[in-house]
């Protein structure tokens, strides 16, 4: 999918919600397993409650790798379900010397058909380069993440005074464009934003950390938010997992679009 097309549809449905498909067997509700494939079965009933809710979905690979081949099995499913005029992300977190990389980008834009995979960026250009060639796809490059180890390496302030997020973010400026690189920055660090649009003001953000992690929509909407809306937000458990019972599908659904609203509203 194009910027222009990923746009269009934030635009058309007011929203920049991003579902995160972090399909957890521990958490299914009880009836689906008895289902042949209970994560298709799950991820099938999200999909239909809240795709006209939402712009992108986003497979988290842990969930699916726990599972072995059945698991690979039910992502293929799943990403063949997602409507086509859905935004897709692999987040895999990957990154390797760049003949490996390149095997990385086959498997997951190739292979899974994703437009989008997330990419670890400590191992340099050579490690991000190849996910980059592929024409119509995108990196998501790992910048200031959502997690309380972000503390460890990314905040630290490099020769200069910028922290190493910072860095990594005017680097990789030179790697991609605004039209195949977006970063992560978590919804957790609300005061980072208007500095991060300073340094990216045209790229696109992918934010997790609201719902379950506690980040504030409107915070970061509000300083996260550019002229093209700049940001995909993501949310999982707080969707996923709002039921429990035979209703998970209704209630997946409410917590979308309370979400939902909430863009809506600031997008004014
Ligand atoms: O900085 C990051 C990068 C990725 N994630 C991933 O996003 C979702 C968040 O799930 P919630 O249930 O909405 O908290 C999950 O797949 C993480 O691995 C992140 O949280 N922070």
């Amino acid at each position: 999918m194009t910027r222009s097309e990923l746009i269009a549809q934030i635009r058309a449905k007011s929203s920049y919600l991003c579902v995160g498909l972090d399909t957890d067997m521990a958490r299914l509700p009880a009836h689906l397993l008895r289902e042949p494939d209970p994560v298709f079965a799950f991820n099938q009933q999200i999909i239909d409650a809240t795709h006209d809710l939402c712009v992108a979905y986003k497979p988290n690979l842990a969930f699916y790798e726990a599972m072995g081949a059945k698991g690979w099995e039910s992502l293929q499913k799943t990403m063949a379900y997602i409507p086509d005029t859905h935004f897709t992300i692999a987040d895999a977190k990957r990154g390797d010397i760049g003949n490996t990389s390149r095997l990385y980008a086959q498997a997951f834009f190739g292979e899974l058909g994703f437009d989008a995979v997330t990419v670890a960026p400590y191992m340099g250009i050579d490690s991000v380069q190849p996910f980059l060639e592929f024409e119509g796809k995108w990196v998501i490059l790992l910048a200031l993440t959502s997690n309380a180890g972000s503390q460890d390496f990314q905040l630290t302030q490099q020769d200069g005074g910028e922290p190493l997020f910072e860095k990594v973010m005017r680097r990789a400026q030179a790697w991609g464009s605004p039209a195949n690189l977006m970063f992560v920055v978590g919804a957790t660090h609300p005061e980072k934003f208007e500095e991060i649009r300073r340094i990216a003001p045209d790229h696109f953000l992918l934010v997790p950390g609201v719902g379950a992690q506690g980040g504030d929509l409107e915070q970061l909407t509000r300083f996260g938010a550019n002229e093209d809306v700049g940001l995909l937000v993501n949310s999982s458990r707080g969707i996923l997992y709002a039921g429990s019972g035979a209703d998970f599908a209704e209630k997946a659904r409410a917590s979308a679009q309370a979400l939902q609203a909430e863009m809506a509203s600031l997008l004014g």
